[in-house]
């Protein structure tokens, strides 16, 4: 890692020349983000006590426990930093909660806090201050809680918790972020009235993220009607504090099987469910249109590439998360690409579209932002500075494509402890290279 004299940290990102079959790793990646925090909120607001295994330790989640242990649960580590026991409780009085730049905590906090007593203020980084709060917010408001944002929709704003929540039926509009749903549904079961939740907007993005907010509050003895489109109705009743286990987080496995088209060879991911919400289930399926060979032994996905992609044309309306990574390999692939349905991706970490047209312009390449997404057309690309914009999917896109650009330096490239921290140790793994200190290794 050097540090420019503006005070940039950059990695140099290891390259790896194509060559069939010489890459040939097994990497075990860490618990899902997205089924982390959601046990989490479950398990605050359970009837009794409950544990997560397989956990996720990383910023965003780390931010979540704190959040829940200042609205009064009790919250403490297993044997291992991947196991938490939780103690439902219930806070009296005024706090304040960091929400960093996490999504799930700035959108699934609000309604725990509406359910505790007290002034909860929340705040997070300046990247935060801009992500879309609006329509959960105002969903709130519709739901009888007080809630004081200066008319803004934005953070940073205050619930006032009276300990309860009236509930009943709402019209949201989550066409800038599904989580406007996962976060109202979440504590849904515990308002007095139950919800009806209407979403109002012409797009709704990553339906399997509500469709995993459903399943686990199903798992959890929730009653939950999602029969009719864009509608949900949850029961009012108890959440069952209970014993779960996290999969792997599969968006954040896709860097690193994205390797294998990249690199040439063979990378496996161990615990790839044969079931699951994750939108990065749809992994297989795209790398298998971009030129590599998948197939899942077992709990063991592997993929293989031969350092050949191929464009795409896809609609990622149901897995925006993944389209850094494919959009890296787009912009080393053998044909153009068009990324579809991820107007929304202006509102994550950062404006995704501008950053990654931006990044991979400056390194040669040529892409186009249109009003829902990218076209990308390869060009041979070369060194530079990968600007990251605090964003950790930004990071693991430049070290992909560093893989096949020599000096491609990633800007702060620690960004990725939002939901991976260690990755440029897996990273050097999965090429066989010790982690270094210094810049990334001659391989
Ligand atoms: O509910 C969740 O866990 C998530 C939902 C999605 O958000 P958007 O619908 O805002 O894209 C996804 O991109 C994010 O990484 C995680
Ligand atoms: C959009 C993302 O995160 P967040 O949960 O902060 O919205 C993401 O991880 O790609």
């Amino acid at each position: 890692m050097t540090t420019t004299s503006s005070g940039l940290d950059l990695w140099t990102a290891p390259t790896l020349t194509p060559a069939p079959g010489q890459l040939n790793a097994t990497v075990e990646v860490p618990g899902s983000k997205s089924l982390t925090n959601r046990y989490l909120v479950l398990a605050a607001l359970a009837d009794g006590p409950g544990v997560l295994r397989g956990a996720l330790r990383s910023r965003d989640t780390d931010l979540m426990v704190e959040a829940l242990r200042a609205l009064g649960a009790t919250i403490t580590q297993g044997s291992t930093p991947s196991e938490w026991f939780v103690t439902p409780g219930t806070s009296v009085g005024d706090v304040t909660i960091d929400c960093g730049l996490a999504g799930t905590v700035m959108r699934f906090i609000p309604a725990v806090a509406a359910l505790a007593s007290g002034r909860i203020t929340l705040d997070g980084d300046a990247g935060a201050r801009v992500r879309p709060m609006g329509p959960i917010l105002d969903g709130l408001r519709g739901l009888g809680v007080r809630v004081n944002d200066g008319d803004r929709g934005l953070l940073p704003f205050t619930i006032t918790g009276s300990g309860a929540v009236r509930g009943g039926s709402v019209d949201v509009d989550a066409s800038a972020s599904s989580q406007f749903v996962s976060g109202l549904l979440l504590a849904a079961a515990r308002f007095d009235q139950g919800l009806t939740l209407r979403h109002t907007g012409t797009t709704l993005p990553s339906l399997p993220h509500i469709d995993m907010t459903v399943a686990l509050l199903r798992e959890a003895g929730v009653e939950v009607d999602d029969s009719r489109p864009a509608i949900w109705q949850v029961r009012p009743g108890p959440i069952t504090g209970r014993e779960v286990r996290v999969e792997p987080d599969l968006s954040n496995a896709s860097p690193f099987l994205a390797a294998a088209l990249v690199a040439g060879g063979t990378v496996r991911v161990p615990g790839w469910p044969t079931q699951t919400t994750q939108p990065g289930a749809m992994v297989p399926e795209i790398f298998t249109a971009m030129g590599a060979t998948t197939s899942l032994d077992g709990d063991v996905l592997s993929v293989t590439g031969t350092g050949v992609i191929h464009g795409i044309d896809i609609d990622l309306h149901a897995g925006g998360e993944l389209a850094p990574t494919i959009a890296a390999l787009a912009a080393l692939a053998d044909s153009p690409s068009r990324l579809r349905g991820i107007a929304h991706l202006r509102g994550h970490e950062t404006d995704r579209l501008a950053a990654l047209a931006i990044e991979i312009t400056r390194l040669g390449g040529q892409v186009e932002q249109t009003s829902d997404g990218l076209v990308i057309t390869p060009r041979p690309l070369h060194a530079g500075v990968f600007h990251t914009y605090h964003d950790h999917r930004m990071a693991t896109a430049g070290a992909i494509i560093g893989l096949r650009v020599p000096g491609v330096e990633v800007e702060n490239v620690d960004t990725t402890a939002k939901t991976l921290p260690g990755f440029t140790g897996m990273w050097l793994a999965m090429l066989g290279a010790e982690p270094s200190s210094t810049d990334g290794p001659a391989i």
